[in-house]
Formats: structure tokens, sequence, C-alpha cells
């Protein structure tokens, strides 16, 4: 009987150890995150100068063996469909929805051979991390110099044809976890249509049901993950980039939706 009194005490207490210890598992598993990463591309930077004694797009072989098992101890598991989409003979551009750097982990799922990224300068002073990136051959962009970025993209249509490259790019330009997809920029349908190859649509399924930021939970979740049938851009011009974009933002948007199970924050509650 003595230790009712306990009982109120405990109920509140309750709450705020489960909340402490979300948050503790949510920094805990972002610091291994990075903090893991980093000793990886340190592995890995000796191992791709040996391979190929400098920045080649080979490299990325070496990075995502590395990478594949990261997601076990994140309890991260994915579920790829659509494999037989990416049994596309020479270049592409790959586009994909881009939510949190954990995207990293399903892009080295599927990447294919000779498969590199567009990536903002920024991530070459990430450190180990950022040298690896150079190593495997992403191209850094200068999102705020709209004319530069240009440029680099328009030598990157050339260098895919040349040396038999693919290109991954993330079309919204930038992280989002609003639950819908941002509008797509244009960069990549320009890169497709001047190279002429096709677009291979990516998409993620929301992550949502497993991390949030700015909740601070990050549990273990599986990520659906669909590679969707090429889009052919042979024979189009740059008038026909809007529809392109267009195209491939329907399409990529209806199945973020329909493999998310989520409704666009935007969206009020239903009335019934
Ligand atoms: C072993 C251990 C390893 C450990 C480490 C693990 C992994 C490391 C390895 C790999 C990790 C890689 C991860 C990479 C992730 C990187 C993710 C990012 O960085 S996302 C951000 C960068 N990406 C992008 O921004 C791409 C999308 N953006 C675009 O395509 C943009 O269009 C742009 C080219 C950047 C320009 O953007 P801006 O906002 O300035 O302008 P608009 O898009 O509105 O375009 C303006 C205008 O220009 C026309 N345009 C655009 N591009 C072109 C072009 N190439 N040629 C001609 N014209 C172009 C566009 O149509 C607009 O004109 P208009 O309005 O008339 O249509
Ligand atoms: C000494 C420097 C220390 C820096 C430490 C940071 C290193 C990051 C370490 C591990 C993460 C590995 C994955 C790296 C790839 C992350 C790519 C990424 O997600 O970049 C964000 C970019 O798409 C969009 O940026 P914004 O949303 O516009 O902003």
């Amino acid at each position: 009987m003595d230790v009712l009194w306990m009982a109120p005490p405990l109920l509140l207490l309750f709450p705020l150890l489960m909340w402490t210890s979300s948050t503790f598992v949510y920094y805990f598993k972002k610091c291994f995150y990075v903090a893991w990463m980093m000793v990886l591309a340190l592995l890995a930077i000796p191992l791709c100068i040996l391979k190929s004694g400098g920045r080649d797009v080979e490299n990325m072989r070496v990075i995502r063996s590395l990478v594949r098992h990261v997601k076990y101890f994140l309890g991260l598991r994915f579920d790829v469909s659509g494999w037989e989409h990416l049994q596309t003979e020479g270049p592409y551009v790959i586009i994909s929805n881009h939510q949190s750097s954990l995207d990293v982990l399903g892009l080295m799922e599927i990447l294919p051979d000779r498969c590199t990224m567009i990536a903002k300068k920024e991530l070459i002073y990430a450190g180990t991390v950022g040298l690896i990136c150079w190593l495997g051959g992403i191209v850094f962009i200068n999102r705020k110099k709209t004319s530069d970025a240009k440029s680099v993209m328009i030598d990157a249509a050339k260098t895919m044809l040349d040396d038999q490259i693919r290109l991954w790019v993330f079309p919204e330009g930038t992280r989002n976890q609003k639950g819908d997809l941002l509008p797509f920029k244009k960069g990549a349908f320009h890169l497709a249509v001047q190279a002429q190859v096709p677009i291979i649509p990516v998409v993620f399924s929301s992550y949502s049901s497993f991390y949030l930021r700015k909740q601070k939970q990050f549990n273990s979740g599986t990520i659906r993950l669909r590679i969707l049938p090429k889009i052919e851009t042979k024979g189009l011009t740059c008038d026909d980039i809007p529809s392109l974009s267009d195209k491939s933002f329907n399409l990529m948007r209806s199945s973020f939706l329909s493999i998310s199970n989520s409704v666009p924050q935007s969206n009020g509650p239903c009335k019934h």
C-alpha cells in the first residue's frame, strides 16, 4: 500500500523516460551514421587510389560494396522492385526524390555500374566523405550560380557519352521531408536531352514511418524503392523539357504517394 503514492510520479516519469530514450536513439543513430561513413570513407580512399590511381567512376564499385552493410546497423531494410528497368545498355540519367542523407543507403543498394552523381559543391568539404565523393567522380555544382551549374552540367552531358557514364540527379535540388515531392528543377532533363539518353525514375517511399527529424525519432523500418520504366528522350529538344519534366514528376509523385501511405502535409484532415 505504501508504494501506491509512487504511482502518479511514475506515470508522469514514464513518458519522460520514453521521450528521452527515443531522443537518445535518434542522436545515437545519427552520430553513428556520420562517424561510420567517415571511417568507411577513410578505408575506401587508399583502396580507390590503388584501384584507379585517382578520380574515376569505377571507384563507385568500392564505395558501393563498403556502404551496403550500413543499413543493418540502423535497422533499415530495402524492398526494391523494377530491377529489370536498370538493365538498360549505355548511359542514362537516374532521377530520384531526396529526403535525407540516408538516401545514400538506398542509392548504393541499386547503384548500377559506371554511375555517379550530381551533388552540391559543399559536399566536397565533408572531410573523408568529401574526398571519397571526389574520387568516385561525383560532379559538383554550385547551386548559387545557375550559369556555373548549367555549364558544369553541359560538360557532364558530353562526358556521359564520351566515357559511357550514368548520372544520378536529385531533381528536387534539395532534401525534402514534407510528405510530397518538391517541384522539379530542370537540370536533369536538359542533361538527358542534350545527351539524348533515357531517364530512369527511382522513387524512395516516405521515411516518415520511421524517421522524423523534427520529432527526433529514428526507428527501424523498411524503405520501398521503385525503379520505374525508362523515359526515352531520343529526338526531343529543348522545347520538350517542360513536358518531359512534368511527365516525370507526375509518374514519380503518384508512385511516391502509393508506396508511402502518406498524405501531403498541406492537406487538411478528411471531412466526412
Ligand atoms: C565508402 C564510404 C563512403 C562514405 C560516403 C558515402 C557515400 C558517398 C558517395 C556518394 C554519395 C553521393 C550523394 C550525393 C547526394 C547529393 C545530393 C545533392 O547534392 S542535391 C543538390 C544538388 N543537385 C541539384 O541541385 C540537381 C538539381 N538541380 C538542377 O538541376 C538545377 O536546374 C540547376 C542546374 C542546379 C540550376 O538550378 P537553379 O535553381 O539555379 O535554376 P533552374 O532550375 O530554375 O534553372 C534556371 C534556368 O536554366 C535552365 N537550365 C537548367 N539546367 C540547364 C542546363 N543543363 N542546360 C541548359 N539550361 C538549363 C532551366 O531550364 C531554367 O530555364 P527556364 O526557366 O527558361 O526553363
Ligand atoms: C569535417 C567535416 C565534417 C562533415 C561531416 C558531414 C559528413 C557527412 C557524413 C556522412 C553522411 C554520408 C552521406 C553523405 C552524402 C550526403 C548527401 C546529402 O544528403 O547532401 C545534402 C544535399 O543533397 C542537399 O542539401 P540541402 O538539403 O540543400 O542542404
